[in-house]
């Protein structure tokens, strides 16, 4: 899938107008899962936001193209009034692959292929949620708190998800509270790079734009 190492360096980013991070650098590898710790509202939503492009750094370097990326944020982004096939296929369409078969077999979802995603279960819909990143074929994932609303055994079959994305060669960035039992996971704590809070300059508008 690839081959690269991507490197960020010296990032800072911030929320609201104000800098929470800074400092912040880590290499992920293909093969490869970083887990992002720290305490809440450190900034790992933040740091996530701004790697995947949906807000610009206020310093540093992101070596990662966007066009590597797919982002799984809290929202599942679905449209309600399609169904779990036509959701996919809509992804399918704008990432430019053929992989909603894989996805809807992966993320355990053949059966729910036609029951419109208004009428999916929460646990339901975040599985929906994260095949769409199956079918995405990007190299790097990251997902921010990807387990919500999963049962155990979802949570596991997510699990077996991401290692076989590892084992293909993609790379995969995680704020999670719950131990995805992913053993050759990396741990990337955030507390150090805490900042201390001062003005974001002109980065504020843009950031609020897309809160
Ligand atoms: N829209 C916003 N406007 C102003 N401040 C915000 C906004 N969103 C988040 N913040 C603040 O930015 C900081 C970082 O928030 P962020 O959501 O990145 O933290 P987090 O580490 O992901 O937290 P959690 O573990 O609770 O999900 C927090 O102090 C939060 O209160």
């Amino acid at each position: 899938m690839t081959a690269k190492d991507y490197r960020v360096s010296d990032l800072a980013v911030a929320r609201g107008g104000l800098v929470v991070l800074e400092g912040v650098g880590f290499t992920l590898r293909p093969g490869h899962a970083l887990v992002l710790r720290g305490p809440n509202g450190v900034g790992k939503t933040t740091l996530l936001r701004t790697l995947a492009g949906l807000q610009p750094p206020v310093a540093g370097d992101i070596g990662l193209p966007p066009e590597a990326i797919a982002y799984a944020a809290h929202a599942d982004g679905l449209k309600a009034t399609l169904s779990v096939a036509e959701n996919l296929a809509f992804w399918a369409a704008i990432y430019g692959t053929d992989r909603v078969e894989t996805a809807l077999n992966r993320m355990n979802l053949r059966e729910l292929r036609d029951r419109s995603a208004a009428n999916l279960s929460a646990g339901q819909k975040r599985r929906l949620g994260l095949a769409r990143l199956l079918v995405s074929g990007r190299p790097v994932w990251m997902l921010d708190e990807p387990t919500v609303s999963l049962d155990a055994a979802s949570v596991a079959l997510f699990a077996d998800v991401v290692r076989g994305h590892l084992a293909e060669g993609g790379a995969a960035l995680m704020a999670t509270h719950i131990d995805l039992g992913l053993t050759e996971a990396g741990v990337l704590d955030l507390t150090p790079f805490k900042a201390r809070g001062q003005a974001a300059g002109t980065a504020s508008d843009f950031d609020e734009a897309f809160a």
